[in-house]
């Protein structure tokens, strides 16, 4: 049985693309960076303790594997995670404006004999924004719930300028490495063939 420990709607909707049946699971984790954590280790250890709080619930069923998952945008080496109100959000938009920052979005499947994780970095470069335009997005609402402030799926689609990497996970949910996690449990069939 395969469970998605995330109350994230974008998540829950990536995990539908690969086309295998999951139950969600509402758990709620600190998102607090420890000292001397780095932005990875930061991202992977949340992604796990979700995991890990949603196997807790379901520990008890056999053949159970909880999938966890963590984004957040990291520029200069800080992490920007969900703003908490509008000032903080253009805040964020103003900092993100004419530069490129990295989105890491970390995976943990969590079984009662296995474990795995996979990291993904991407990098998103904006285009330089004036006032009016961030102040018009932050209108919108589009920011709140996202790490960054802003949402690649959505309207936030218009500041982004490039970007390389993974588009799923600069949304909340790698694809490519969720999927290759996923067959290495069995869950999905064949397995990503080394180049
Ligand atoms: C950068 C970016 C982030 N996001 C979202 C994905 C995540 O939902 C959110 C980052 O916050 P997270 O803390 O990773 O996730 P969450 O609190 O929304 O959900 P849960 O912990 O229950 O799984 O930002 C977008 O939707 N689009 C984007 O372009």
């Amino acid at each position: 049985m395969l469970y998605l420990a995330s109350q994230s709607p974008r998540r829950r909707e990536l995990l539908q693309q690969l086309g295998i049946a999951y139950t969600t699971l509402d758990v709620e984790v600190a998102e607090v960076r420890a000292q001397g954590e780095s932005p990875q280790e930061y991202v992977s250890r949340v992604a796990r303790d979700k995991a890990q709080a949603g196997f807790a619930l379901v520990a008890d069923a056999a053949d159970v594997l909880v999938i966890g998952s963590d984004t957040e945008v990291v520029l200069d080496g800080e992490v920007f995670g969900k703003p908490a109100d509008a000032g903080q959000a253009g805040a964020m938009l103003r900092r993100l404006s004419g530069r490129a920052h990295a989105v890491i979005s970390a995976v943990w499947v969590v079984g009662a004999q296995q474990q795995g994780c996979e990291v993904c970095v991407s990098n998103v470069r904006f285009a330089r924004l004036d006032a009016a335009t961030i102040d018009a997005y932050v209108a919108t609402g589009e920011p709140f719930g996202k790490a960054g402030g802003y949402a690649i799926q959505g309207r936030g689609a218009a500041l982004v300028e490039h970007l390389e990497g993974s588009y799923s996970g600069v949304m909340g949910l790698p694809l490519f490495e969720t999927a290759r996690l996923l067959r290495g449990f069995g869950v999905l069939p064949g397995r990503v063939c080394p180049q």
